[in-house]
């Protein structure tokens, strides 16, 4: 059986996938295209967009609205039954999601790659993940990017314990695809559209990056166009790539605009508090910083820095290999031989390792504001069991 073709739209509120939808339905006349709109309130607003921009009215059978929740989250089962009744039906050649804007792509996109127990569903029979799509405001992008608002300050969050910052679900959006559309290109000057372009490009270096105006793209740009794989899209972050192929195999951008990066490699911990403080108040032209950390006060456990624009996280992300007990340790040394072959016969794996993207970068002024972050060799000669701990984490034991 031929499975249907996927294309999930994402792209933060106002961004113009409501817009692109409904130029794509237009414009689609040969096939039978199912579109699902989702929406985070109970009025289902792009439905009705979409009803009186397409032409496709919402009582058809392949117009499927779900609204009141996010298909990320609270609406993932409705996602799942909905697209299997539509293979069910047969009579679809495409399917087109538009996510709510504050929807993040991943979890939507894991609804099409596993079989799902408890409801007996399996997407992966009946359809395929063709194209992860993210739209992007190019005429808001620097405002929304450097609002430092959580999606709680604008009303916009899923509840109260949704602590997401707007500058992490534009990255994640942007990290997570394979076409990006920058849209409302019409609103920006063609050089800081270059500019904004370039950045986009460091941060996602992978997908086919189109400027729109009002949505209007050629519908085989991002209709059955095979691309997506789960595997590459994962690894097409700009921080991820430099992490792995390092600086030398980088592919440098356009020097005109300025944007760069840079790996910061150090083997010696961090004193928490200076790191977290440096943490807070990085500078302007750092874009995206993100990597592993080793913390003198939890010298076991590898930390994860993710910033994006003003919001910046600080988590445990693992243990290190080198504090795991011997027969573990091991085991995945022998394994991993990347590991093996950055192992510190002191240290083991432990190491400082943070992928910085920005503008007009100042990387040695960066570098020496995070070189004073390192315990000096007095403080290295000290017990490190004494010093204050700026993070409140409860790590469960092994
Ligand atoms: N000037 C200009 N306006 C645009 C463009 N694309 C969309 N718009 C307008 O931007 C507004 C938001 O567009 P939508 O398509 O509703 O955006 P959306 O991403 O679906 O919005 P949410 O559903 O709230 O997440 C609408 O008023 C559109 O008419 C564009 O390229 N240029």
């Amino acid at each position: 059986m031929k499975k249907i073709p996927v294309t999930v739209l994402s792209g933060y509120l106002g961004a113009g996938k409501t817009t692109v939808l409904n130029n794509l339905l237009q414009n689609q006349k040969n096939f039978k295209v199912a579109v699902i709109v989702n929406d985070m309130s109970e009025i289902n607003i792009d439905a009705e967009l979409v009803e009186k921009g397409s032409g496709i009215s919402r009582t058809e059978e392949k117009f499927v609205e779900l609204s009141n929740g996010c298909i990320c989250c609270t609406l993932r089962e409705d996602l799942l039954i909905e697209v299997q009744k539509l293979a069910e039906k047969g009579n679809v050649d495409y399917i087109v999601i538009e996510s709510t804007g504050i929807s993040e792509p991943i979890p939507v996109a894991q609804t099409f790659s596993y079989i799902d127990e408890e409801l007996g569903i399996d997407l992966t029979a009946t359809c395929k993940l063709d194209t992860m799509v993210t739209v992007v405001d190019a005429n808001r992008f620097w405002h929304d990017f450097q609002s430092g608002e959580s999606l709680l300050d604008r009303k916009e969050a899923v509840g109260e314990l949704d602590e997401r910052d707007v500058a992490d679900l534009l990255i994640d959006q942007i990290e997570f695809c394979d076409v990006l559309l920058l849209n409302k290109c019409d609103l920006v000057d063609a050089e800081a559209l270059d500019k904004l372009e370039n950045v986009i490009r460091s941060l996602q270096p992978e997908a086919k990056i189109i400027r729109t105006v009002n949505g209007k793209i050629d519908p085989s740009e991002v209709l059955n166009t095979n691309r997506f794989d789960f595997e590459k899209v994962s690894n097409s972050a700009g921080w991820l790539k430099e992490l792995q192929l390092g600086h030398e195999n980088h592919t440098p951008e356009t020097e005109e605009y300025g944007i760069s990066s840079f790996t910061y490699v150090r083997r010696l911990p961090f004193h928490p508090e200076r790191f977290k403080q440096w943490a807070e108040s990085m500078p302007q032209s750092i874009v995206r910083a993100k990597g592993i950390v080793w913390s003198a006060t939890h010298n076991d456990i590898a930390i994860l820095i993710s910033q994006a624009g003003p919001s910046v996280s600080i988590d445990p992300v693992s243990y290190w290999v080198a504090a795991l007990p011997s027969h573990q340790r091991e085991q995945i040394l022998q394994q991993n031989p990347a590991i093996q072959a950055e192992w510190d016969i002191e240290y083991g794996d432990r190491m400082t390792k943070i992928v910085i993207i920005g503008i007009d970068l100042p990387k040695d002024t960066i570098t020496s504001s995070l070189d004073k972050c390192l315990l000096t060799t007095e403080e290295m000669m000290d017990p490190w069991d004494e010093i204050a701990d700026p993070f409140d984490w409860k790590i469960s034991g092994r």
